[in-house]
Order: structure tokens, then sequence, then C-alpha cells
């Protein structure tokens, strides 16, 4: 077991493997020190130019080795919060820490290298459709300056993680055919991949499974589980269709309105503890995936 298998643990609220008694918990202070959450949102207020506060009083954590399922109305704040995590949100006030760093106090040049280790994935996937699927994973490795060798190509290492990380998604059979020519769901992978290609320390999915059908959306959110499961790298993902989030997370976070309604973890969670997150939302009949799930 991996000290980040063992945060992992501790994040679950599970005691580390091996540790029988609270009395042996003092030799694991330096563990405990990992446990200390990678993102710690405090207070966060956000508004666009004059308008109303969209995020109001927003507290969240993201503890290694944890999925995190982002569940609210159309509206309600789920992508605003995702881009104050990399900085890209207009905050007024609050605290947004990844890392060590707290983005609120950050200059450009810092924010742009906290941004290279944070990977995105997005409902419409992002690729450069006429490039090869392999080429559209090296781009994810494009800020690490070693990538490009001087005849313009890229290392023959960074190739071989790039293939690496598409047989991780399933698709290396697809390496050289043009991304555009691939399903949705196997795009989906490839920017998975991509987002992997950047060695991050946490991924943002904003709505991944969106454009996707149930099977796929199931495969997508396995992938990104497996990652966080198996590299402890936190995921924060936001859904639509709440049997999803109850399948697929391991703590829900539920905005209305620009607040924080619901915050647990999964298996303390059903159905109808998640209702009032969409109470009297006529709009996006979002959330019981009885059409799309
Ligand atoms: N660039 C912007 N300028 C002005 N208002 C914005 C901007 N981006 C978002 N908003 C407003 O902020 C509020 C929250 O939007 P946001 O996109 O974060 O919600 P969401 O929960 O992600 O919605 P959806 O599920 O439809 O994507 C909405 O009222 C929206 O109109």
């Amino acid at each position: 077991m991996t000290v980040t298998d063992t945060a992992a643990r501790i994040a679950r609220g599970q005691r580390p493997a091996g540790v029988r008694s609270p009395a042996a918990a003092p030799a694991l202070h330096h563990v405990l020190h990992e446990h200390r959450p990678l993102v710690s949102v405090r207070d966060l207020q956000v508004a666009y130019g004059d308008g109303p506060l969209v995020l109001d009083g927003i507290d969240l954590d993201l503890h290694p080795g944890e999925m995190v399922a982002l569940l609210g109305s159309s509206g309600s704040g789920k992508s605003t919060l995702m881009k104050a995590l990399t900085g890209f949100a207009p905050i007024g006030a609050g605290t947004v820490r990844v890392g060590v760093h707290d983005l609120t106090r950050l200059h450009r040049g810092e924010l742009r290298r906290v941004r290279a280790q944070v990977g995105q994935v997005f409902q419409q996937f992002n690729l450069v459709g006429r490039l090869s699927v392999l080429t559209n994973v090296l781009t994810g490795g494009l800020h690490d300056a070693g990538a490009i060798n001087l005849a313009g190509g890229f290392s023959s290492s960074h190739r071989r993680r790039a293939l690496e990380l598409l047989d991780r998604v399933g698709i290396a059979h697809k390496a050289k055919d043009e991304a555009r020519s691939l399903s949705g769901g196997q795009q989906q992978r490839v920017a998975i991949a991509r987002a992997l290609m950047q060695r991050p320390t946490l991924i943002l999915a904003d709505e991944p499974v969106a454009s996707l059908d149930p099977k796929m959306s199931c495969t997508v959110l396995e992938l990104l589980h497996g990652i966080t499961r198996d590299e402890g790298i936190p995921v924060l993902v936001s859904l639509h269709v709440m049997p999803l989030a109850l399948a697929h997370s391991h703590r829900i976070v539920g905005l209305r309105d620009g607040r924080v309604l619901v915050s647990a973890p999964t298996a303390q969670l059903s159905a109808a503890d998640l209702e009032p997150i969409y109470a009297n939302d006529h709009e996006s009949g979002a959330g019981h995936g009885d059409d799309d799930a």
C-alpha cells in the first residue's frame, strides 16, 4: 500500500491498512499531513461584473483519492465553481487554495503554472479534430518544454507515455486516426488521456458525459473513478443526472442558487436527500435521469 493509497483510505474515513487501533495513529502523522485536502475553498463569493452573486459563501474540500460529484440545476453555479478552481472566475471574496497556493493571491505567471497541473475535461471534448488521436494526447504535455525536441517533434518518451495512456483508456488502436472520426465516447476518452498527459494533481470534469449515451456515460465515469482510485488524483465532476452521481462518486456536493445545499458522503445519501437541490426547478428538469440515464 502506497502513501497515496493510505491517504485515500483516510479520505474515505477508513482506517489505513495495518492500523488496528487509534493508539497506532500518531506514527502516521506524516500521512495525516498528506491527508490535508488538496483543494480547499472557503467562503467563496463570485459575481460577474455588477451582477448578483452567483456563488455565495461556498466551502469545498477535495481530498486525495476522492471523486466528488457536483450537482445542481442549470445556472446554480457549477461551471463557475470549476472556473474558480483555475482562477478563471471573478472572485470577489474568500479563498481558493490548490495545493499550497491561494489562487486569489497569485500573479498571472504563477497562476499559469498552477493551471498546468489541473487536467480539465469538458462536455464538448475540445479536441483538434483534424489532428491524430495521438497528437491530441501529446498536446497535453505541451506545458512541459522538454516534450518537444529541437526538430519540432515530440520526444520518444512522450510518445511512449501518450500511447500508454491511450491504452489505459482503451483506445490505443485509434492512435493514428483523426480525432474527428471517433465517436463521442471515444473522443472523451482521448480527452481524459490528454488530461493525464499533463501529470495533473487535480482533474476537473465539467459535465463530461452530458453528450454521451447512458452506457458510455458509465464507462467514462468508471474511468475517472479508476484514476482517482489508482493514482489518488482527486476528481471534481459536475453532472446533471442524479443516479450517475449516486453510482460513481465518493461524495456529493449539491448547489442551489450559488450555495451549498448538500455535502455528504455518497454512501449516506439517497435520491430523496438530493431532491431539494432541484425543488421547484421547472426549467432544467434535470437530476432524475428518467430520460437520459
Ligand atoms: N461570463 C458570464 N457573465 C455573466 N454571467 C455569467 C457568466 N457565466 C455564468 N454566468 C451566470 O452565472 C450563473 C451561474 O452559471 P454557471 O454556468 O456557473 O451555472 P451551471 O450550474 O454550470 O449551469 P449549467 O448546468 O446550465 O451549465 C448563471 O446565472 C449564469 O447566467
